[in-house]
């Protein structure tokens, strides 16, 4: 089986063992801790993760940097990305944290030939080992592999323990590139990609562009990857990320995709049909109403809302209230950007909410 494989494998243990939310607040209905300098430890009682204030702090990125402080503190998983090398094999390559219990090596169904070579086309290989339609730690159903046809020559492990896979000679040094290097570069491109307009739409409005970020791939990719990434570690369910209209709907809809879940608009008004759900709301430079279909989601079902940005908090606030009159949970607010001045995280109140760039 070829390298990395394992690796995976491994990853999923150590994203259900990473209870640590990286998000500035804790969840629905905890106090905030602090103006957002802790995050909480849910559901399986880890200690908070602390984390440093600063213009830009970079989320998930942050909690890997060498040496921070959440990487000793005790119970703290790093989440492994895509490719990185299992934490078992190597050793000190990824250190456990003192007092830890180090997640028992899996030895995964053999993988047929082809199949863990790297057949995703996200140039990813998280489908090999979880199987098809197999729950992702905590409840998703991912989707199935695009290779599943494969069935019988190159069928997806099964988790089923098969003799122990012939190791593969382990790639150079490269692989040193470390998780927390990764992530860091991963906001790098994100954040080089977010472009600052003075002056618009109104005289006295910085503009912050996500244009750049569009158009350039890798610096989407990245940023998909690490919005994926802070999910996947925070939430154990989600049944569907809602977008806010407009530039909500670049990123809310690759996002649910890579979840392998659903995506819910919610619109301007007058946009979409049936019966609806309005509200209106105040806006940095303007007033708008915005919009959700009624049927949109069912009582009790677990939303995140997205958007590119945050400012006052306005349409993000409209968008929870949207939420709230259909009596579905929403598990955070994300964003791209949030401006810290306007402060517009505090008018979410005990809602959680999370932003991979803070500018002033
Ligand atoms: O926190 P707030 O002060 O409410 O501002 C944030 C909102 O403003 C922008 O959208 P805009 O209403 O300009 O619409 P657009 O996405 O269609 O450009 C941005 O995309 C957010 O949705
Ligand atoms: N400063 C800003 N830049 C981009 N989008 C915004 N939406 C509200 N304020 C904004």
């Amino acid at each position: 089986m070829p390298w990395g494989t394992r690796a995976l494998c491994t990853r999923e243990l150590r994203l259900r063992a990473w209870g640590c939310q990286s998000s500035t607040h804790g969840r629905i209905g905890a106090p905030r801790a602090g103006g957002g300098a802790q995050c909480s430890a849910p559901r399986h009682t880890r200690p908070p993760c602390t984390r440093d204030s600063g213009a830009l702090y970079p989320g998930i990125a942050e909690l890997h940097a060498p040496g921070g402080p959440a990487l000793h503190a005790p119970g703290y998983q790093s989440p492994v990305p895509r490719g990185t090398r299992a934490p078992h094999a190597g050793a000190g390559r990824f250190a456990m944290p003192w007092g830890t219990r180090a997640p028992r090596p899996v030895v995964p169904a053999p993988c047929a030939p082809g199949v863990g070579g790297g057949l995703c086309a996200r140039g990813c290989q998280s489908f090999v080992c979880r199987g098809v339609g197999a729950p992702y730690p905590g409840g998703h159903r991912l989707p199935a592999p695009r290779w599943s046809g494969l069935r019988g020559a190159g069928a997806p492990c099964r988790g089923v323990p098969g003799p122990r896979p012939r190791r593969e000679p382990r790639p150079p040094a490269r692989a040193a590139h470390s998780a927390a290097a990764m992530s860091e570069e991963r906001l790098r491109r994100v954040r080089d990609r977010v472009r600052p307009f003075p002056d618009f739409p109104v005289p006295g409005v910085l503009f912050r562009d996500i244009s750049p970020l569009l158009k350039d791939p890798a610096a989407f990719r990245a940023l998909i990857d690490l919005l994926e990434d802070h999910l996947r570690v925070s939430f154990p369910h989600i049944d569907f990320i809602a977008g806010l209209d407009s530039r909500g709907f670049l990123i809310g809809p690759p996002l649910a995709q890579r979840l392998g879940i659903g995506f819910v608009p919610i619109r301007k008004k007058g946009k979409l049909p049936g019966p609806t759900e309005s509200i209106s709301y105040a806006l940095e430079y303007g007033k708008a109403e915005l919009e959700i279909q009624s049927d949109a989601v069912e009582p009790g079902q677990k939303v995140v809302i997205v958007d590119d940005l945050l400012a006052t908090g306005g349409t993000m606030c409209a968008a929870c209230e949207l939420m709230k009159r259909l009596k579905a949970e929403v598990l955070e607010c994300l964003v791209i950007i949030e401006l810290k001045l306007l402060k517009g995280s505090e008018k979410l109140k005990s809602i959680p909410f999370y932003s991979l760039l803070q500018y002033d």
